[in-house]
């Protein structure tokens, strides 16, 4: 399944991937953590250990090969009955069970951090008079000035009147700032030197995933443009890369950036980065393992991804919701443009109707942004205020009519994001609705006060977790929508966006999903969406307006009352539909079949759970994002960025059924709703060719993340999935939490188990079994729809 998908993907441009090299590319982050070196068992870490391998008695011994590795040393892990075969503190383990270990690998295993701990005396000892060591010493001196001033925590002075009071006073001080996990630029010089001759020597060699290499051919090959960024220096990544287990990988990359373009929880870094590749934030991709990292990034506009790998720090519930996450890089894929064409196709009818709507999907480049200040953004604002009041009925009618891009005249209802009071007297349903028809706002209103994004992100959240199936009703007009709650969703404010949403899920949901994490995840992502919506998808918000709008007006008059009518009537038809849904996908299916043939244009950012069955709700919920996307194909830009956020929404909507947070009436409603939807949507696909377009994309949405998406989510919150990303427990959460990379000895994580288990660690068949992200990167409509290698896509893969 995953291959087909893979495959049907391939198709797909993208432009740029940034790539963030530990735990992503590489697993420096086991490397790195403290590695028992006592020879004896270490209860602590069996203890530790997930409970596929509670019974094994781990014993990691360090084991010197000068040999092979020269001063480095191979940790052999021990498993005591064990059958898994695991990595522990980044070295591959070797599983032994009860029998004489095997012979020695002839490779050397990575252990870049660990390769400095331990050979860091000899080499200040080594290098003391050598020029470049003096730099890098002077360089170290400086630092710790600087943290001697900021009075950090644990601060380790270099002193000392005498070379060997210095050189020890270096060298604790370079190991307090390893094990704080410090970024600073001295030190990864420093490390970058000892790596240096490490490789040279062959010491060392990088541990590059194995998914690594492939995804990076595959991308160059289509054209995208693919660049690192990471904490470690310039030189110590194309070292890295050039020293690969798997070669010299070297040749994949456009670009390298350390911290010199700022520290990578920063946004302005990510802007900084934009601007020396010359590339537009929506046309990027940014893989990383960090969630403060990709928050940041998402904040410049950019797309991001979490990949989940053995030994990262775990995503807590609220931060699966909020972000997309793979286990492999062949899980990432993009997808063509081609949906573009017939979008734009709409469009241009859609224009020639109303003034307003501007093309679709393609790159923000192509795409003309509309002005935030535009006085039309404000008309729409207003009558989303109005239908704000609408009931969810509204919603709903609005997505199953797919008018959006059929009617052009409809107005966005924005305003009604504005106007806190509305969103907060309105009903969890209203406040969906209101969601979908606020983002526009969010999007002009970048810059607007908080309340006013608390209570689109409110909507939103809502939306995503209750009213995804309205979502998914909306046709590719639901681009608009989609937009526009994704624009909507993006606060301007961080704090009020954060807390909105996390309001919003207590009250819509009743869940207790507001962590602040969540929030800002949340934020985040809207913040990233925003940006892109601004910048590229006025056209869309447009678009999205007349989507809304043939909803609000249809609610504009109706009372709650009436709402909730429709919503009942809806719900008995959505009920039935649902039954279909529920029971298989084959209607969707047939029906996504015949619309995504037609309107291969709407891309369907949705995120597929590929192996993990989901409930019917899940999958509705994942289908809802997809289409999400999807409407907000219209612009590249949008679709990444609406991806995480989609994503997110997802997964907080499984998350909520599985935390039970959410009523299973409401749950079901919302289902239902979808089922109705899309139900509605196919016919009115069949009755309208102009609607046709969205509802293909909806359906196609629906195909592509099929119900298998929905089931390994609610597999994967259970954490029941077998290599869900919940199951798989970050050794050391903390690890990368925070950026940091170094940590404790970590302990086999559940995902290890699997790998054990003989699951390859970033095979394909992971990804399989992992969320299948398929963004939209971009759109190469314009430039060549259905042409992948036309526009690539950017890359920016980080390697933490
Ligand atoms: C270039 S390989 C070494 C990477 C490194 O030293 C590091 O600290 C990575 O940190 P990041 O914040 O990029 O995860």
């Amino acid at each position: 399944m995953a291959g087909e998908k893979r495959s049907q993907d391939q198709d797909e441009t993208a432009r740029t991937v940034l790539i963030d090299i530990e735990g992503t590319t590489t697993s420096i982050s086991f490397v790195k953590t403290d590695i028992p070196r006592a020879a004896t068992p270490t209860t602590a870490m069996a203890m530790a250990m997930p409970m596929a391998m509670a019974m094994a008695v781990v014993r990691a011994i360090p084991t010197h090969r000068p040999d092979v590795c020269g001063k480095a040393s191979i940790y052999t892990v021990e498993f005591h009955g064990g059958l898994l075969s695991s990595r522990l503190g980044g070295v591959p383990a070797r599983v032994f069970g009860k029998s004489p270990p095997p012979p020695p690998s002839p490779s050397c295993f990575e252990t870049l951090f660990p390769y400095v701990r331990q050979n860091l005396k000899d080499y200040i000892e080594t290098k003391w008079e050598d020029e470049e060591f003096k730099q890098d010493y002077e360089k170290l001196k400086e630092q710790a000035k600087k943290d001697e001033n900021d009075k950090l925590d644990g601060f380790v002075a270099i002193i000392g009147d005498k070379p060997e009071e210095e050189k020890d006073s270096l060298l604790k001080n370079v190991l307090w700032q390893m094990d704080s996990d410090r970024k600073t630029g001295a030190l990864k010089q420093l490390q970058g030197h000892m790596w240096r001759e490490a490789y040279k020597t062959g010491a060392i060699k990088a541990h590059v995933y194995e998914d690594v290499p492939k995804a990076l051919e595959s991308w160059k090959n289509d054209g995208r443009k693919i660049y690192v960024y990471s904490s470690g220096s310039v030189e110590a990544q194309k070292l890295l890369f050039g020293h690969s287990i798997h070669g010299d990988l070297l040749k994949y990359f456009s670009g390298f950036f350390d911290t010199e373009v700022g520290a990578k929880q920063e946004s302005d870094s990510y802007k900084n980065i934009l601007s020396k590749i010359d590339d537009q934030p929506s046309n990027v991709v940014f893989l990383t393992d960090v969630v403060k990292e990709a928050a940041a990034a998402k904040e410049a506009g950019l797309s991001t991804v979490i990949v989940v790998r053995e030994g990262n720090a775990a995503l807590n519930d609220e931060e699966k919701i909020m972000y997309t996450t793979i286990k492999s890089f062949l899980d990432l894929t993009f997808q063509t443009s081609t949906k573009r064409q017939k979008l734009e196709t709409t469009n241009e009818k859609i224009d020639k109707d109303t003034t307003d709507v501007s093309e679709p999907m393609d790159t923000s480049e192509d795409v003309e942004v509309p002005d935030i200040n535009d006085p039309n953004i404000k008309k729409n604002e207003d009558v989303k205020k109005e239908t704000e009041s609408e009931g969810t009925e509204c919603l709903k009618n609005q997505m199953s009519q797919d008018t959006s891009i059929s009617s052009p005249q409809k107005e966005e209802p924005m305003a009604i994001e504005k106007d806190p009071s509305n969103s907060e007297q309105k009903t969890p349903i209203a406040e969906a609705e209101e969601s979908v028809v606020k983002p526009k706002d969010m999007n002009e209103d970048t810059n607007n006060s908080s309340g006013n994004a608390e209570e689109t992100v409110k909507d939103d959240t809502t939306l995503l977790t209750t009213k995804k199936s309205d979502q998914i009703v909306i046709p590719e007009k639901t681009e608009e929508n989609l937009d526009t709650v994704t624009t909507e969703i993006v606060p301007t404010a961080n704090k009020s966006l954060d807390v909105s949403i996390s309001e919003s899920i207590s009250k819509s949901e009743n869940t207790p999903t507001s962590s602040e994490e969540k929030i800002k995840d949340s934020t985040d992502i809207a913040k990233d969406i925003k940006v892109e919506s601004v910048d590229k998808t006025q056209v869309a918000d447009n678009d999205k307006k007349d989507d809304i709008e043939p909803q609000s007006q249809n609610c504009d008059n109706t009372t709650a009352d009436k709402l909730k009518e429709c919503l009942t009537a809806e719900k008995d038809e959505k009920e039935e539909k649902e039954s279909k849904i529920v029971s298989g996908k084959s209607e969707n299916e047939n029906v996504t079949k015949n619309e995504q043939e037609e309107i291969k244009n709407v891309e369907p950012i949705a995120v597929d759970l590929a192996e993990n069955g989901e409930t019917t709700q899940a999958a509705v919920e994942n289908i809802t994002v997809t289409e999400m996307e999807a409407t907000t194909s219209t612009t590249d830009v949008k679709k990444e960025v609406t991806t995480p956020a989609d994503v997110s929404a997802e997964k907080s909507l499984e998350t909520v059924a599985k935390t039970e947070k959410i009523d299973e009436k409401t749950s079901q409603e919302t289902e239902e709703t979808m089922v109705t939807d899309a139900e509605k949507r196919e016919n009115e696909t069949t009755k309208q060719e102009t609607k046709d377009e969205e509802t293909v994309k909806e359906e196609n949405v629906v195909d592509t993340k099929d119900k298998n998406i929905v089931d390994s989510e609610k597999q994967k919150l259970n954490g029941t999935a077998q290599n869900g990303n919940t199951d798989v427990p970050v050794l050391d959460d903390k690890l990368h939490s925070n950026g940091l990379n170094e940590g404790p000895s970590k302990e086999t994580t559940s995902e290890e188990a699997a790998a054990q288990n003989g699951e390859p660690e970033s095979s394909s068949e992971s990804s399989a079994e992992s969320i299948k992200v398929k963004k939209v990167v971009d759109s190469t409509v314009v430039e060549g729809a259905g042409e992948p290698d036309v526009v690539p896509p950017v890359v920016v893969a980080a390697t933490s």
